[in-house]
């Protein structure tokens, strides 16, 4: 493997306050790093900053060329049908085309090429944002909570089509989330933003799919709810398996 994401040091200030002060992360080519933390904590703002939307004001970033962002709103473009929207800012012609109706084709909306943004579903909108991020395929794939406005049962869907897609592009991916058990579900590694800086990134177990009432996963789940601040009661003897059940646990906004 090959390092996608080199931060050291990484800075960024906004007024007084450093939001970013001192963000070390290394992100390997084909590795899901989901990123965790309490509202206002800098997320966001480090994805911006890895998407080259906003800039440090110190440290070193070294990030692919060929990265895209995925938000949390698909942001389609109203007056372009879906796969002129899947292929917008890409130069025209036939292959490029094509690259499109194939991406379509991955999220599962071979069907919808010629809808018009407005026809679609919120979770076919947003598999239309997935797919115009795919067929640029980036080395560096920033997801910036892209499920959170989604029903519980489309999240759950998308989370597997993301995961999915993922395993077979291996680009390297930052996911931003408010759902420890989306990070845990998905990701190889689970980093949280604390104080500007990440005060965990630990390795997830490698087994799949992940089963939310495995203790190894439960103790995972509590240790980064602890790191967010969330109090739990003390586990007492045979609780774990049955609250690793209860899926408002894992959501901390
Ligand atoms: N352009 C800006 N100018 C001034 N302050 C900003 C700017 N962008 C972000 N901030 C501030 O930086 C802090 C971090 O914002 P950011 O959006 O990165 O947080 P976040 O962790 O993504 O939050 P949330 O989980 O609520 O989306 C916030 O206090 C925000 O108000």
């Amino acid at each position: 493997m090959s390092t996608a994401v080199h931060l050291r040091g990484l800075r960024r200030v906004f007024g007084t306050r450093a939001v970013l002060d001192g963000v070390d992360l290394d992100i390997e080519r084909g590795e899901f790093v989901a990123l965790l933390g309490a509202s206002g904590t800098g997320k966001t703002t480090l994805l911006r900053i890895l998407g080259a939307l906003d800039r440090p004001d110190g440290g070193t970033v070294l990030v692919p060329e060929a990265r895209t962002i995925v938000f949390q709103e698909p942001r389609l473009v109203p007056s372009k049908r879906v796969l002129g929207n899947v292929v917008v800012g890409l130069p025209r012609g036939a292959a490029v085309q094509e690259r499109g109706r194939r991406a379509l084709a991955e999220v599962g909306l071979a069907d919808h090429s010629r809808a018009w943004p407005h026809t679609l579903s919120g979770g076919e909108a947003q598999r239309v944002a997935l797919a115009r991020a795919l067929v640029r395929e980036p080395e560096l794939l920033l997801l910036d909570e892209p499920f959170a406005a989604l029903d519980a049962l489309t999240r759950l869907r998308m989370q597997d089509l993301v995961g999915d897609l993922v395993r077979t592009h291996r680009p390297a991916v930052l996911l931003v989330t408010h759902d420890v058990d989306e990070a845990i579900r998905l990701a190889d590694r689970v980093a949280v933003l604390k104080d500007g800086r990440l005060v965990t990134d630990e390795r997830v177990a490698a087994r799949r799919p992940r089963d939310a009432a495995d203790p190894e996963f439960t103790a995972l789940r509590r240790r980064l709810l602890a790191d967010l601040g969330v109090r739990l009661p003390a586990p007492e003897p045979g609780d774990e398996q049955e609250k690793a059940g209860r899926p408002s646990e894992g959501a901390i906004r």
